[in-house]
């Protein structure tokens, strides 16, 4: 689980987490991650709930019925699992695995139990960041502007955002989205200063000897 840093010193990789209420802008806020940041890798997750209109398989999520679902949790495929909106969602193993071994950070859009499960399972790789809207009016607006749900199930996802938001305090990092370039830049700056953190950086100790070594000299 090593990365070469982009100064030469080698670091593990991270499980960098995006949560938040349904509408909030962890989507959109993941796309400008995965477009933006170097050697990061979204965590496509398998799902039950219907595709919307727009979404692609294998690159918002694996559409899998029930069954397929449940088989994948037994035989051990997925990493976390959650029901959510009477929906299942899981993690997919496997990627995340070869992503860390080949030296990637993995990008999660997840709720707060798949979050909980991540953290019993890897705390110091999991950095998590909290997404919040600016006002309940503005996350309204937002999953009627998104206009890819019915006025039902949006319904459902404002009634369940008091329960999402209720969870805010489990997470290192709280970003408003009120603006989004701003919420990014934030996002963004998080991510950065993880990846120097100093117990990551698995290669320092090797660095600083061959700096003394050139200063011996
Ligand atoms: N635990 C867990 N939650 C997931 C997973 N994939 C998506 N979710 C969460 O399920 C919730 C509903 O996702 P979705 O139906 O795409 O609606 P969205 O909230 O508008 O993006 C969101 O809180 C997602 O973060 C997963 O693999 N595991
Ligand atoms: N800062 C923002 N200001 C206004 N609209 C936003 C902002 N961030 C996201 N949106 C819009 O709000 C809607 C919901 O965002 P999305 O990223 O799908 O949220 P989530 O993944 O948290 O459900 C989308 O139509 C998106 O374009």
């Amino acid at each position: 689980m090593t990365a070469q840093g982009f100064d030469g010193v080698e670091r593990r990789g991270l499980m960098f987490v995006l949560s938040s209420p349904s509408g909030a802008g962890k989507t959109t806020l993941s796309r400008m991650l995965i477009e933006r940041m170097p050697d990061l890798k979204m965590s496509v997750s398998a799902t039950t709930r219907a595709k919307r209109p727009g979404e692609v398989e294998g690159r918002d999520y694996f559409f899998v019925d029930k069954a397929k679902f449940e088989a994948m949790a037994k035989q051990g495929e997925l990493l976390e699992w959650a029901t959510v909106f009477d929906n299942r969602y899981g993690t997919p193993r496997a990627p995340v695995e070869v992503a860390l071994a080949a030296g990637q950070d993995v990008l999660f859009d997840i709720d707060w139990q798949g979050t909980q499960q991540l953290r019993e399972k890897a705390r110091a790789d999991v950095v998590s960041v909290f997404i919040l809207p600016p006002s309940a009016a503005d996350l309204e607006k937002r999953l009627h502007t998104r206009a890819q749900d019915s006025e039902e199930v949006i319904r459902g996802r404002m009634n369940r955002a008091t329960h999402e938001l209720s969870h805010w305090a489990e997470y290192d990092y709280i970003v408003v989205n009120q603006n989004v370039d701003d919420a990014f830049a934030e996002v963004q700056s998080i991510l950065k200063a993880e990846r120097l953190k100093r117990e990551r950086r698995t290669g320092l100790t090797e660095f600083v000897r061959g700096l003394q070594r050139q200063l011996e000299k």
